[in-house]
């Protein structure tokens, strides 16, 4: 059932000190905390870094309220006990693996879930409690949170919806966070979601010690990548009804604990401070790449870093693949294949990675840890080199993926591993990639590209197909170099040795002019996979042949 979640109204920007109030005049303008607050508010500090942090840095809100936060009972452990949430990383909690590992979007639950009891850790390093590390977490939920707010005193939220929106009520007031839209929730603020679609899913980072910054843009310029304006704040909102029973979750060293209070902790009638909930949407981003030549490292694709203490090192960077142009000429455009001594979890919001044509779905993950190997999956590096030298600019539509990357190498949780979603077979998606070499290729661009005086000849109309190699035909077609109509010129003869894949995308392209009886031979034979008729080259068509493997042989 969907219902309308009417978009609350936002403040731009980010890192800004903002300034809101509910009811004019119950900001204190002149100082932080008057002996009376207007409106015979109290005021509350929410420090979001040490308050000796150089003021570059330094980050609090005072929040006027009408009961101060501290008005509860006793915490006491949540029960039953949230068994899968973890904030520090090790033998006990969790295990250390460079498998590459992905897991298929988990199916909504059947019974009433909300946000809280439907978040659940993947992986994380380090610990909530020194203050450095993250944990990465998923969330599959179908009920609002009712009754209760929830508290996280670990660390900051980075929280990507992939399905199902998130109506977020915080101290500061609402945000209505959609699929295709990030919401920042730092630490120590409360928060309450509704979700006004239902089923819902997405994913979370949590960043400990640390606060997530706009990256530098170094050489870009002073524009491009995310814009702080289109950073959105809530405004203030509250609730003074009384509310028995009203019950605080708070997340404190992984482990949930609850204290009841008889009032709404949505009470803060104004506030200002630039310790804030924000949200982004992500098509706003203004995404720089490569104009030429070869594939550009993610980190240009930096929507918001989390630094560590290491320059240029991040604890947790947010990437994002967004629609774009490919142009690059004379390159592979895919990414590149790599093994990074930084970590990568990656999720898909909607549509296709550009590196995995199949089995990366929306609302899926996969990770692949410090220095393990990965890259594009046989069918999309096929693909691509399929495409040849003549590539036009490509536009990726409809395709919205991102990557957690960290210097911190994660720790898996026992779920997670054991989860009937992982996908046992993943590393199958590389299995296939077959050697192309050969030590006689000597064109600069990896294939042989003859011009246009060459023809296929031979006693069988130039094709025989011999014998198989790993069930893959092996077809021989002897080529002779013929001028203009003249008979072969017989210095030039060579044999190729073709592996053909069938009808699967071909990795390297012999191109060569043949007749069209010649042509036909191919086409019956299935191992055509690109036949162009230049309008400039109206003698002969073109065809390009497959070449993986070839061996010449003169
Ligand atoms: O592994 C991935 O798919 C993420 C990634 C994308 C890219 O374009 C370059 C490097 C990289 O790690
Ligand atoms: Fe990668």
């Amino acid at each position: 059932m969907e219902k309308p979640a009417a978009e609350p109204e936002y403040l731009s920007g980010f890192g800004n000190h903002f300034s809101s109030e509910a009811v004019k005049g119950a900001l204190p303008l002149d100082q932080n905390s008057p002996l009376a607050c207007p409106c015979g508010l109290y005021a509350e500090q929410i420090s979001g870094t040490s308050f000796t942090t150089p003021r570059k840095f330094n980050q609090r809100s005072w929040l006027y309220r009408i009961k101060p936060s501290v008005t509860h009972e006793p915490f006491h452990p949540r029960l039953p006990r949230h068994e899968r949430l973890v904030s520090e990383f090790n033998e006990s909690t969790s295990s250390a693996t460079p498998t590459q590992l992905r897991w298929k979007p988990v199916d909504i639950p059947e019974s009433p879930t909300d946000f809280i009891d439907g978040l659940y850790t993947i992986c994380g390093a380090g610990s909530s409690f020194t203050r450095h590390g993250y944990a990465i977490h998923m969330y599959a939920a179908n009920k609002s949170m009712s009754g209760c707010a929830f508290c996280n005193a670990d660390g900051d939220f980075l929280a990507v919806p992939q399905k199902g929106r998130l109506s977020i009520t915080t101290e500061c007031g609402k945000l209505v966070v959609s699929p295709g839209e990030i919401v920042i929730l730092p630490q120590g603020f409360r928060f309450s979601i509704d979700l006004p679609d239902g089923p819902s899913r997405g994913y979370v980072a949590e960043i400990f010690g640390e606060h997530f910054h706009l990256p530098d843009l170094g050489p870009i310029g002073a524009n491009g990548l995310a814009a702080a304006r289109d950073f959105l704040v809530p405004t203030a909102w509250f609730e003074q009804a009384s509310h028995p029973g009203y019950t605080i979750v708070q997340k404190f060293g992984g482990e949930l604990f609850t204290a009841k209070q008889d009032f709404s902790p949505f009470n803060v009638v104004a506030w200002h401070g630039n310790y804030v909930p924000c949200k982004y949407d992500l098509s706003k981003f203004c995404p720089f790449n490569t104009v030429l030549i070869d594939h550009g490292d993610p980190s240009i694709n930096t929507v918001l870093t989390a630094p560590s203490n290491k320059p240029g090192v991040a604890l947790l960077d947010f990437v994002l693949f967004s629609p774009r142009w490919l142009v690059a000429e004379h390159t592979f455009r895919p990414p590149y294949y790599h093994r990074n001594c930084m970590s990568e979890f990656m999720g898909l919001i909607y549509g296709i990675y550009e590196a995995k044509a199949d089995g990366f779905l929306p609302g899926g993950a996969s990770l692949h840890s410090c220095m393990t190997p990965h890259g594009p999956d046989t069918k999309t590096y096929e693909a691509s080199i399929a495409v040849g030298e003549n590539s036009e600019p490509v536009r990726l539509r409809g395709t919205m993926a991102f990557m957690f990357e960290s210097n911190l190498i994660p720790r898996v949780c026992p779920w997670a591993l054991d989860s009937p979603y992982l996908d046992a077979n993943y590393y199958q998606c590389w299995i296939g990639l077959r050697s192309h070499f050969s030590s006689n290729n000597r064109s600069e661009n990896g294939s042989l590209d003859v011009p246009g005086t060459t023809q296929v000849l031979s006693e069988e109309q130039g094709i025989e197909c011999t014998h198989t190699w790993r069930h893959v035909p092996v077809i021989r077609i002897r080529i002779r170099d013929f001028h203009h109509g003249r008979p072969p010129h017989a210095r030039t003869r060579a044999e190729l040795v073709l592996r053909c894949l069938g009808r699967a995308p071909p990795n390297r392209y012999f191109l060569c002019h043949l007749s069209d009886e010649t042509l036909k031979q191919f086409v019956s034979l299935d191992i055509i996979q690109k036949v162009v008729r230049p309008g400039n080259t109206p003698m002969m068509p073109r065809l390009y042949l497959p070449l993986g493997g070839t061996k010449i042989i003169t």
